[in-house]
């Protein structure tokens, strides 16, 4: 059993519904176990800035596929909710991108393992610290990369309940 982490962002309709789904299929996945996730955060766009805010959540997941197999779902699931996928870093209804999976790396343009922009990525750095407080980049601790990220256009949502 590897334990994973995944990041989960929308910016188009229903957002809130949109993550909802998404954690649900993650969940219903027979491979696949959802322990925890994070609070939702309303973030700014980073990257394309002329858009709509994002709400973004950080799931951490306990599973017995073998990392390609977790992209492929992942993969999946944007396809069920019927991303579209029109300007780089552009809209979407939702993206789910594997952030770690164990201590696997992997350099491949299909998939890189640590996800090659989530330490400098305030929406991923600052949900993941909430449920994943030991994680360490090249021994740099999850904490003190926080400490250097803008925080500015990341506010956590209280849906109640
Ligand atoms: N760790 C990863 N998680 C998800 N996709 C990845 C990962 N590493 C590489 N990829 C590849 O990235 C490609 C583009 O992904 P996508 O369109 O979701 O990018 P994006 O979400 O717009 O931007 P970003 O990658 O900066 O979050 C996918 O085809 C996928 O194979
Ligand atoms: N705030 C925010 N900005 C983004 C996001 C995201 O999920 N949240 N995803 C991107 C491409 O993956 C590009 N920019």
């Amino acid at each position: 059993m590897a334990k994973g982490y995944l990041g989960l962002g929308s910016n188009m309709g229903d957002k809130k519904e949109y993550l909802d789904q998404a954690v649900e299929q993650i969940n219903q996945h027979p491979s696949i176990t959802v322990t925890k996730v994070s609070s939702y955060y309303e973030t700014d766009p980073v990257g394309y800035t002329d858009q709509d805010v994002f709400l973004n959540v950080v799931v951490e997941i306990d599973t017995d596929l073998p990392p390609y197999e977790l992209l492929s779902y992942c993969n999946e699931i944007e396809e069920i909710l019927q991303r579209k996928r029109l300007i780089r870093w552009g809209p979407r209804t939702i993206d789910v991108d594997v952030l770690l999976y164990e201590d696997y790396t992997s350099n491949d343009e299909k998939l890189t393992v640590p996800h090659p922009r989530m330490w400098e990525r305030a929406f991923v750095m600052i949900p993941l610290y909430e449920i994943a407080k030991d994680i360490t980049n090249n021994g740099e601790h999850i904490e003190e990369i926080i400490k250097n990220l803008c925080k500015e256009g990341i506010r956590k949502v209280d849906y109640g309940g």
